[in-house]
């Protein structure tokens, strides 16, 4: 009940020591993290969101020595510099939460890490879902990703290559939290972390046994343009006899399985670390790509048919001589008859089945997708979200894929087509910072060339 959240609150989250103990006071019992973690455990997820919002608004920075401090630096008799040094320090320790005193000495207990890490989680969802608009819960979320920020940084990670020999705990694990191609059954494991394909997750010191980040890759001869040819089951090779035959690393899925350790950006760190370990491995390897999926166009398509249905403007997304080719294909008659007709196509996949349908669409619908992709923005950056974690990381949208997925889920979901952002290392770091500062995506000429063609037949 309540007075026992505030009991507890007010028993386990000690104030913190005063600026000049602030050194020498002794941690408070270990039993105090422990008791915090189980009560918070036993919570339902309404007390949950509770008992957070009492601990982030009646134990966290205390606003009113803040603002003394502050008004003392404002005071012009400050005159010599180690005074103003002096009281800015003290500013500084009067902005520290009370309960960053608590999740520090929870983080030293067994298994307290991980306990902020689905701590964060909770918070995460508590925000996105708004089922809290508390200002003091996104402070909390704040100082939460400060910490695990610093305890996760790269240095700190483990590299862990993925065999057929790694423990079946592990193995058990990644097929599991396999987030973009599921793992069908353990002939498919097998295949992908068998011969010509590397399987890397970080790990922590902290977090035992738990990848946090996992990196699937395969080695070609050249860029994957499709995923059927990397993820189909078929009789595995013994061994990797021609290493000569590999030029490329094709990463085609990535997952991160801590929702607590989102934004801190352990995906990004991976890719960049495995790169290294093929450049050792592989010296003469200099093609280092994705084989990504497009999440989200089929819809937007869907949006758009529709916003042009409603203003009868879809003449500018297909050309007349395209619209006359759906009309024929669909024996529909001009006009909202025929953008329905098309809508149902894309709806049901049933373009796909239609060689005519699939030689008049391929054109639209790659001009579509590469506007969707590079034209579509969300606050300035890619609305798809592949496309902006690619581009955060200084990749290059460099070739869309036709028929790059054709499995019932790829055709549904992106209408079978698939994406390769290219990590040009000499690029990376200034594509990203243009991409993050400027929000300039770096494009090859053939997605410069899709997009062109999509703004010369509409008005967009
Ligand atoms: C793509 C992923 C791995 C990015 O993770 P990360 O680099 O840690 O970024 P962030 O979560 O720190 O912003 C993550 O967003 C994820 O698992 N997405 C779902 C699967 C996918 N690949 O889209």
């Amino acid at each position: 009940g309540v007075t026992g959240m505030e009991e507890i609150l007010a028993r386990v989250v000690v104030p913190l020591p005063t600026y000049e103990t602030r050194d020498k006071s002794p941690p408070p019992p270990e039993s105090n993290s422990l008791e915090f973690m189980h009560f918070y455990k036993s919570l339902t997820k309404e007390e949950k969101l509770n008992f957070l919002t009492k601990l982030s608004q009646d134990f966290g920075v205390d606003h009113k020595s803040v603002s003394e401090l502050a008004a003392k630096l404002l005071d012009n008799q400050l005159r010599d510099l180690s005074t103003i040094l002096q009281v800015e320090d003290r500013l500084r320790y009067s902005l520290t939460p009370r309960y960053k005193q608590l999740l520090n000495h929870i983080s030293r207990v067994e298994n307290g890490v991980k306990f902020l890490v689905d701590l964060r989680a909770d918070v995460l969802e508590m925000i996105s879902s708004k089922a809290s608009e508390s200002p003091h819960i996104r402070d909390l979320s704040g100082t939460l990703k400060s910490l695990l920020s610093e305890w996760f940084s790269v240095g700190l990670l483990q590299l862990e290559r993925i065999t057929w020999q790694s423990p079946c705990e592990i193995l058990q694990k990644i097929s599991q939290y396999e987030a973009v191609h599921p793992v069908r059954n353990w002939t498919d494991l097998k295949r992908r972390v068998g011969p010509y394909r590397r399987c890397y997750a970080f790990t922590h010191a902290a977090m035992p046994g738990e990848p946090l980040v996992v990196l699937h890759v395969a080695l070609t001869e050249d860029i994957s343009d499709n995923i059927q040819s990397i993820v189909r089951e078929f009789a595995t090779v013994d061994s990797e006899e021609d290493v000569n035959k590999v030029n490329a690393a094709i990463f085609y899925s990535i997952s991160s399985t801590q929702a607590g350790l989102q934004g801190v950006e352990l995906g990004n760190y991976l890719i960049k670390r495995v790169v290294r370990e093929m450049q050792s491995e592989f010296p003469h390897m200099a093609q280092f790509s994705s084989l990504s999926p497009i999440p989200g166009f089929s819809s937007w398509l869907q949006g758009v048919l529709v916003q042009y249905r409603k203003e009868g403007r879809g003449s500018e997304l297909l050309s007349e001589q395209e619209w006359k080719e759906v009309e024929q294909a669909t024996d529909s008659s001009p006009g909202t008859q025929t953008v329905d007709a098309l809508r149902k196509l894309i709806a049901t996949s049933e373009w796909m089945r239609s060689e005519r349908l699939s030689r008049v669409l391929e054109p639209v619908l790659m001009r579509l997708c590469a506007w969707y992709l590079y034209g579509e923005k969300r606050r300035g950056y890619a609305l798809n979200p592949v496309a902006n974690f690619h581009l955060q990381n200084g990749a290059t949208m460099w070739r869309l894929n036709w028929l790059g997925d054709t499995s019932p889920r790829g055709v549904a979901s992106s209408c079978g087509i698939m994406v390769n952002y290219r990590y040009f290392l000499n690029k990376t770091s200034q594509n990203s910072a243009l991409y993050l500062q400027n929000k300039v995506i770096a494009a090859s000429e053939q997605v410069l060339g899709l997009v062109s063609q999509f703004q010369k037949n509409s008005k967009l």
